[in-house]
């Protein structure tokens, strides 16, 4: 069954048409990577999926579950780590993550065990007493990686996870998350950086709110290199 379903969603903010008529779904295990300039959607589409907003057309399952009538059992399975910061900066590491176990109906003992299990896989557990105001903002989206996957999701959102990361902090973060896919997550990947997408990468390319390509990326880049052949999807003519 396919970790998300995505079909013919529409959606406006105020007067402006942020997606029309998007398909696409997430096949179980894979890395999608959703990619699109400024200003294509990604956000609002990741605030659809993860139930911030309300479609107003169109239809988004997970793992079978409809967002929009089965939400619990949906959003039960998704982990998610929204663009914008949200670790409380007062908190230590080990509150933070303690919050969002509460929110999720862990016990105290599975709780422990996951932040520990997560946080010594991202190689932030020796922080895990500190206030998070004294992190880095490398350590501070690790920490974030951690706590999305403290509930055990089989689908990851991650959205522009990597920006304001220095390149050795943006490659660490992006092999971690693509090495929970080969333990079976299924991932989807926002960003507009053309150099954290491989080959064998599905990619939706996302521009004016509509889906300008949607298959491997190494299918994309056959006449051309990426950059080139994303440039021709989004440009003025695109
Ligand atoms: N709250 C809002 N009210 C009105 N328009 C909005 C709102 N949020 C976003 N938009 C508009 O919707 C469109 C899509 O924005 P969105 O944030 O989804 O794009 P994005 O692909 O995530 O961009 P970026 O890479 O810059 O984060 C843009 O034209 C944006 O100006």
């Amino acid at each position: 069954m396919n970790a998300l379903a995505i079909e013919n969603l529409s959606h406006g903010l105020g007067k402006r048409k942020a997606l029309s008529d998007v398909s696409l779904s997430i096949g179980p295990g894979s890395f999608t990577v959703l990619l699109g300039p400024n200003g294509a959607g990604k956000t609002t589409l990741v605030s659809l999926v993860t139930g911030l907003y309300n479609a107003q057309h169109g239809e988004i399952r997970i793992f079978g579950h409809s967002i929009r009538r089965d939400p619990m059992p949906a959003l039960a399975s998704l982990g998610v780590v929204f663009e914008m910061p949200t670790l409380d900066l007062d908190l230590t590491v080990d509150e933070n993550l303690a919050y969002h176990a509460s929110l999720h109906g862990l016990s105290r003992h599975e709780a422990r065990k996951w932040a520990s299990t997560e946080l010594e896989r991202l190689d932030v557990a020796g922080r895990r007493s500190d206030k998070v105001r004294s992190l880095s903002g490398g350590q501070r989206r690790r920490v974030e990686i951690a706590r999305a996957l403290l509930h055990r999701p089989r689908f990851l959102i991650v959205d522009e996870a990597t920006a304001g990361l220095d390149v050795a902090g943006r490659r660490r973060l992006l092999n971690h998350v693509r090495s929970l896919c080969v333990e079976g997550l299924s991932v989807l990947w926002a960003t507009h950086m053309l150099d954290e997408i491989e080959p064998a990468d599905q990619l939706v390319v996302l521009h004016q709110g509509s889906v300008r390509w949607n298959g491997e990326a190494r299918a994309l880049a056959s006449d051309n290199t990426l950059e080139a052949a994303f440039l021709q999807l989004t440009g003025p003519k695109g």
